[in-house]
């Protein structure tokens, strides 16, 4: 049995987002964690998505990474490859998501392809080539202060023109909004203008399924998850997919925790929301440097009240505190010593009888889920859009929800926590 469709996702909450929008669409998914070092069993699977933590590595080891990833998909018999990004486009100018299109591209013998973040439902629209984050220009939200990637400029022909070698063009929403022939017809007069990257507007669901059913025969599509609604049906029409439905129930016995490295404005309202309401220990990254008994005493307090409560353990903190830890602690540094911590926390707290973990950010997903060796998980059901619950696949058994820093209202964490009763 070989696939359909071949996803290599810059990180792991993208990972989950994209695999459920999938699932979500019928086709049946497994989500691996990293480069298989071993056979996996695939289960039938249609779609595989590779999670990757590449979205801020060096963009050598990004495009080395992904590279892996696209060789071992294609030996899987993947047909289409589909590189998973944030909705926000998060990135530096020197990468890596255009980069690693251009590497992935040269591989697969690609001229052109489509970038399109879009997610409609989660408030990311894209229009005249400007990526809006609810009502503000994306640099104007939260993101111009995100503690990695912080996104400044909203023109997003201009960001992906900074990060590629090849040309970047645009298909404008007065030509997505005429349908799917239309827009094939700009990406033929694109090639010919020897563009090699489009921009791709889309404002509405309808749009990224029309975007979707006209990169059928692209080898490789670029974009968040939204992007994916319109891809399995182009594989039904070829009769390489049929019609799944993902259930698994919630009800593993063990203790629950959340863990927040986010610092992304949804997760800001989400730890005041549920700090309410759990036992709450806040991670003072600064103490975090100078003590190394703290992820001890994180622990030995997690003893006191796991048994009882779902508890919550944050290093989430306003931009004011972070650029403050920043500037004694270096970004990439902090950001790597919370990051190993959170690792640390996730396996004592295995070690003490939780099986239920959800993880904000994307970055500290990638840490814990490196950190517990978890090697492949199936999806279930959607807490928030973007957001299912996970079963891994072999050990450790357990229930892991990945959310992305700005997914999900503010009672998030107690809705991701009800739906396991
Ligand atoms: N208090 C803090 N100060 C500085 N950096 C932090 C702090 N808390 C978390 N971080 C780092 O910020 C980054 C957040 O990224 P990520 O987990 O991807 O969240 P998001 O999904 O919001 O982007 C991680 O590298 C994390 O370790
Ligand atoms: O596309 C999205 O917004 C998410 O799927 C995603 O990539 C999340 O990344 P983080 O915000 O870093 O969790």
């Amino acid at each position: 049995m070989t696939i359909a469709l071949g996803c290599i996702a810059d990180d792991f909450t993208g990972a989950t987002d994209l695999a459920s929008t999938l699932v979500k669409q019928g086709m049946s998914v497994i989500q691996i964690n990293g480069i298989p070092k071993q056979p996996i069993a695939l289960n039938e699977a249609e779609a595989v998505v590779i999670a990757l933590k590449s979205r801020t590595t060096p963009v050598e080891q990004a495009i080395t990474e992904s590279l892996e990833a696209l060789q071992w998909l294609l030996n899987q018999g993947a047909m289409q490859i589909f590189f998973k990004y944030c909705s926000t486009f998060d990135s530096t100018d020197q990468g890596n998501i255009g980069p690693v299109t251009e590497a992935l591209m040269y591989a697969l013998e690609e001229t052109f392809t489509i970038a399109c973040p879009a997610f409609p439902t989660n408030g990311r629209t894209l229009y005249q080539g400007h990526l809006f984050v609810g009502n503000c220009l994306l640099s104007e939200s939260g993101m111009r202060d995100h503690p990695l990637t912080p996104m400044r400029d909203a023109n997003l022909v201009s960001v992906l023109d900074r990060q590629t070698k090849g040309n970047v063009g645009l298909i404008p929403w007065t030509t997505v909004n005429q349908g799917v022939t239309a827009i094939q017809d700009a990406i033929k007069k694109l090639k010919q203008d020897n563009i090699q990257h489009a921009i791709v507007d889309a404002i509405t669901d309808q749009d990224l399924i029309n975007i979707g059913h006209a990169c059928a025969d692209l080898k490789l599509i670029t974009g968040g998850s939204g992007i994916a609604m319109g891809l399995p049906d182009n594989f039904r029409r070829k009769k390489s997919v049929g019609n799944s439905e993902a259930h698994f129930p919630l009800n593993l016995p063990g203790n629950t925790a959340v863990l927040a490295g986010s610092c992304s404005l949804a997760t800001i309202e989400q730890v005041a929301t549920a700090r309410k309401q759990w036992p709450a220990f806040p991670i003072d990254a600064i103490s975090l440097a100078d003590n190394d008994r703290l992820v001890d005493e994180i622990l030995q307090w997690s003893e006191q009240h796991v048994e009882n409560s779902p508890i919550l353990i944050y290093s989430t903190a306003s931009a004011t505190e972070v650029t403050h830890i920043q500037s004694v602690l270096g970004r990439a540094e902090a950001g790597e010593m919370v990051e190993v911590a959170m690792g640390k926390i996730a396996q004592g707290l295995l070690e003490r009888g939780v099986r239920k973990l959800v993880v904000a950010g994307g970055e500290t997903s990638g840490a814990v889920v490196q950190a517990l060796g978890v090697n492949a998980m199936e999806i279930g059901p959607e807490i928030a859009p973007g957001v299912p619950w996970c079963r891994t696949l072999g050990d450790p058994n357990i229930l892991l929800a990945l959310k992305s820093g700005n997914f999900g209202d503010k009672h998030f964490f107690l809705k991701a926590v009800e739906q396991l009763k």
